[in-house]
């Protein structure tokens, strides 16, 4: 059997131990390590790098933009942070996209996808690519977050004995209207201009709701064959769901898919067919960050696209 040997640099933490424990067990990865005297150590890593086939980053932004100049090109990357999304040469990592898996299969670079822009595009970018919702269509976005979106600090916090009263309660963030995946929801959906968007995170470990309301008189189409056309487009896809229009619960709980890999699409008119909304349900460490990278992976090596998924 071929083997490959992936490295996971920055796997102490909260994306990359996710993607450890979905690559653990699996005889065709040889999983490379290094030292903990060594793991912040930059030229150590681009060492251990360097010998990968493959290689995840779970840093931050700037220890990834650091990084990646010593990476030689003959190594795969997946980058989970934010630093290349738009990128050029990088290939954004949503495979149920049109034509995004094509590209990921021949990609050595991929980004992929922040956790609130893969809610935003796989509602937005479908509705622009059929021409069911002009480019210019002044989009917006709410989108709930368990805590662990935010990464080992921001779950120290919640997770703190004695912590602030305010974070017993949901609190949007991302105020000043200039959140860091506003260029990838642009730039992914073809948007003329980036939604008005306002995350929201809550007490709650991980699960994801990104909800877009829709006002029919702007749309191109009925709701109903926006929701047959977006089911249309996700046919076949093993990650992706979308429920027929009106089949909605009564509560849509932001945590109904945590622990998994897969994402939910609901969609629902108002009575007198003025408004639609779109939601997508997904897990922010799941279809959000590590099992988006592992299916990316799994994409890149000739894998079995689903291997290692929850
Ligand atoms: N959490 C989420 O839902 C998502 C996160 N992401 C992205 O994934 C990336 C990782 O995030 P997340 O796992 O949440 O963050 P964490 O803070 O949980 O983990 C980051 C890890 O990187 C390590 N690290 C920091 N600086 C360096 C460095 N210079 N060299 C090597 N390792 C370093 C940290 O070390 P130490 O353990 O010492 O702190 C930590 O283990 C980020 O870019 C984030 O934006 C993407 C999608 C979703
Ligand atoms: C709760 C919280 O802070 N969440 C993070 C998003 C985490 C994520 O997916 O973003 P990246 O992949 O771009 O790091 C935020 O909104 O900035």
């Amino acid at each position: 059997m071929k083997t490959y040997k992936i490295f996971v640099d920055g796997s102490a933490g909260t994306t990359g131990l996710r993607i450890l424990d979905r690559l653990s067990g699996r005889p065709e990865l040889d999983l490379l390590t290094i030292s903990e005297a060594d793991r912040k150590n930059l030229q150590a890593r681009a060492a251990v790098i360097a010998q990968s086939d493959l290689t995840f980053l779970c840093l931050p932004d700037a220890a990834s933009r650091e990084i990646v100049p010593l990476i030689p090109d003959h190594v795969r990357v997946l980058d989970t942070s934010t630093a290349h999304r738009t990128a050029p040469g990088w290939v954004y990592g949503l495979p149920e996209l049109a034509g995004q898996r094509e590209r990921i299969v021949e990609a050595n670079r991929v980004a992929v996808p922040g956790c609130h822009a893969t809610g935003f595009a796989v509602l937005a970018a479908p509705l622009v690519q059929m021409g069911l919702v002009a480019a210019d269509y002044p989009f917006s976005l709410t989108s709930l977050t368990g805590y662990s979106g935010g990464g080992k600090s921001m779950i120290a916090d919640y997770e703190a004995q004695g912590r602030d009263k305010a974070l017993d309660s949901p609190r949007s963030y991302g105020l000043a209207l200039h959140h860091k995946h506003l260029p990838e929801m642009q730039a992914v959906c073809g948007l003329t201009k980036p939604p008005v968007f306002v995350p929201v995170v809550a007490d709650y470990y991980c699960g994801m709701q990104s909800l877009l309301p829709l006002h029919m008189e702007l749309l191109k189409a009925p709701a109903e064959e926006i929701a047959r056309a977006l089911a249309g487009y996700y046919a076949g896809q093993s990650q992706i769901t979308v429920h027929p229009l009106g089949e909605v619960p009564g509560f849509l709980a932001a945590n109904q898919m945590a622990g998994t890999d897969r994402l939910e699409i609901y969609c629902s008119a108002s009575p007198d067919g003025s408004q639609l909304l779109l939601a997508a349900v997904f897990d922010n460490l799941g279809k959000g960050a590590s099992g988006a990278a592992v299916q990316c992976m799994n994409l890149m090596l000739g894998l079995p696209e689903t291997a290692g998924l929850e």
